[in-house]
């Protein structure tokens, strides 16, 4: 079978990495979320000062964006990727609701996406690759030979990441996920630079009425259809 390259995009917490991963697992693929790689970088600007409340010291991040190193390594226990930055395991801080209130304010700036892609499409060089994100299929990979945009209800995206928390014993506010989830949808869809929006040539999937079992067999079926 040859090796393919795959483009998920989506809405915020639509079910794009709970598919990639599931699908990367099986046909011995890459897996790269891509979300969590501009969520790195919004750390490091927490982390080093370039936060002024909500204001970005845009020139000292220009600065700092190639000394922010981003990677990658399989979690044993959980069997996912989890995300170090500078070395260091930030997996779980870069799922707080601080980091995902600031992410995607950093993710309109040009240089920090002209970098981020850089290393995308680096890693997705030798193809065999599931990558999520926002402009994987318009901007990171163009020639993916599948693309797959997601959408699901602002109200069920809350909800299924509400639940998430939960279950993790955090701390969670529905309307403040909900307000965070349409916040990101707004910015993400309207920034200058590679705005969300689906390839034409993507594939649409409402997943607002599908389990994650129903949208694992059907993302199976494209990939079969696609990669013989
Ligand atoms: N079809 C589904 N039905 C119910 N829950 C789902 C479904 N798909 C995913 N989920 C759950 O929804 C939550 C969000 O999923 P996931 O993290 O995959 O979304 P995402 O699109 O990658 O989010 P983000 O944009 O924040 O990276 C997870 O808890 C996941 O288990
Ligand atoms: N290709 C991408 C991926 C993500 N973003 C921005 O990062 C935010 C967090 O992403 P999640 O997938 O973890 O939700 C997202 O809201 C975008 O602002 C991006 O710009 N491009």
């Amino acid at each position: 079978m040859k090796k393919i390259t795959i483009a998920i995009d989506g809405f915020s917490s639509c079910g794009k990495s709970t598919m990639a991963k599931d699908l990367a697992r099986e046909v011995g693929y890459i897996y790269i979320d891509s979300g969590a790689m501009y969520r790195a970088v919004t750390l490091y600007s927490i982390e080093n000062g370039i936060f002024n409340g909500d204001v970005i010291d845009t020139e000292k991040l220009k600065k700092e964006i190639k000394n922010i190193r981003i990677s990658f390594q399989l979690n044993k226990e959980t069997g996912r990727p989890d995300t170090y930055l500078n070395g260091v395991n930030v997996e779980n801080k870069i799922r707080s609701m601080e980091v995902s209130s600031k992410v995607s304010p950093i993710s309109t700036l040009d240089f920090v996406r002209e970098e981020m892609v850089a290393q995308q499409q680096a890693m997705g060089k030798e193809k065999g690759i599931v990558m999520d994100g926002r402009d994987i299929g318009t901007t990171v990979f163009p020639d993916a030979e599948l693309k797959i945009f997601v959408t699901a209800t602002p109200e069920i995206r809350a909800q299924r990441r509400y639940d998430e928390l939960k279950a993790k014993g955090q701390e969670a506010s529905f309307d403040e996920i909900l307000e965070n989830v349409k916040q990101r949808d707004y910015i993400d869809q309207n920034r200058e630079v590679s705005p969300l929006r689906k390839a034409e040539d993507a594939l649409l999937l409402d997943n607002t009425h599908l389990s994650i079992e129903e949208q694992k067999e059907w993302l199976f079926g494209q990939f079969n259809k696609v990669s013989k």
